[in-house]
């Protein structure tokens, strides 16, 4: 199943409410929470999340990239709330602060950012509810996504099934109706999109269309990747080249040519809108 979770981080802040009965038909809503530590840039806390909760019916998935979220991490499993993410690199116990979680009655996430192995990740699976491969460095919309990150996608996934666990797989950044069959294909089934569903007019038919393009990538069964990436490749949309290292080209985010999306960050926060 294809879940599209529109990312409020591309929304008009001072317009939120309207911003979110604008994708009433999306499967949940990403809230991203940062503290200009654990990433360059910075949203808003708790405040805002319990005021998001008054006033949308979707499911609310918290991304908490913050530092120490095994302190903070807990105040975020209010009621409505479905998921709590939290980064592996910050916590100092993944496992303690999921059973926290899940004891609070909410879905205990764990993300991991691109620099990330899946390795430890995948120790603990059990413990989670789901798992979050960013596919852009954290902080910023706008960036282009990373198809190098897509055998993590495929390790959890496989190794979710070998232990016959239901374990959700979000992907998070440059997704589009062209990158996001490459995820669904590769095991993923959460999607968070922010500039491919605000970034345009209507983003009720943009959820839409990312979920038709999901849906083709499942009806197809185990689609061929390397087909994908090849006939992505050199378009400017994905950075990633044609062997899926995401080595090669740049692209209008202004991604570098190693595909980090690095230069596709900006301190200012001018790239979300
Ligand atoms: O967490 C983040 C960025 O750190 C995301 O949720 C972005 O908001 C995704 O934006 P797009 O790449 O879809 O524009």
């Amino acid at each position: 199943m294809v879940r599209i979770h529109p990312s409020i981080l591309s929304a008009d802040f001072v317009n939120l409410e309207r911003d979110l009965g604008r994708i009433a038909s999306a499967d949940g809503v990403h809230v991203d929470v940062m503290d200009a530590h654990f990433v360059p840039n910075l949203t808003f806390g708790l405040p805002m999340v319990q005021r998001i909760a008054e006033v949308t019916d979707l499911p609310i998935d918290v991304h908490l990239m913050i530092d120490d979220p095994d302190t903070w991490a807990p105040q975020y499993a209010i009621d409505r709330v479905d998921s709590v993410t939290f980064h592996a690199e910050a916590t100092r116990d993944a496992v303690a602060l999921a059973r926290e979680l899940r004891a609070r009655g909410t879905r205990a996430s764990i993300a991991i950012k691109p620099g990330t192995l899946v390795d430890e990740v995948i120790e603990h699976l059990a413990e989670f509810d789901m798992v979050l491969v960013m596919t852009v460095e954290p902080g910023f919309g706008g960036q282009s996504f990373m198809g190098e990150m897509m055998p993590k996608v495929e390790a959890l996934r496989g190794k979710a099934e070998q232990l016959g666990i239901e374990l959700a797989l979000q992907v998070d950044g440059g997704i589009t109706a062209d990158t996001l069959p490459i995820a669904a294909a590769s095991g993923a089934d959460v999607f968070v999109a922010g500039s491919a569903v605000y970034g345009h007019s209507s983003p009720a038919e943009r959820i839409t269309a990312l979920r038709d393009a999901g849906r083709g990538a499942f009806d197809t069964g185990r689609i061929d990747l390397r087909a994908i990436h090849r006939g992505l490749a050199g378009t400017g949309t994905t950075g990633i080249d044609a062997a899926g290292t995401g080595a090669a080209g740049t692209d209008a985010a202004g991604t570098d040519a190693a595909g980090t999306g690095a230069a596709g960050t900006d301190p200012t926060g001018s790239l979300e809108t």
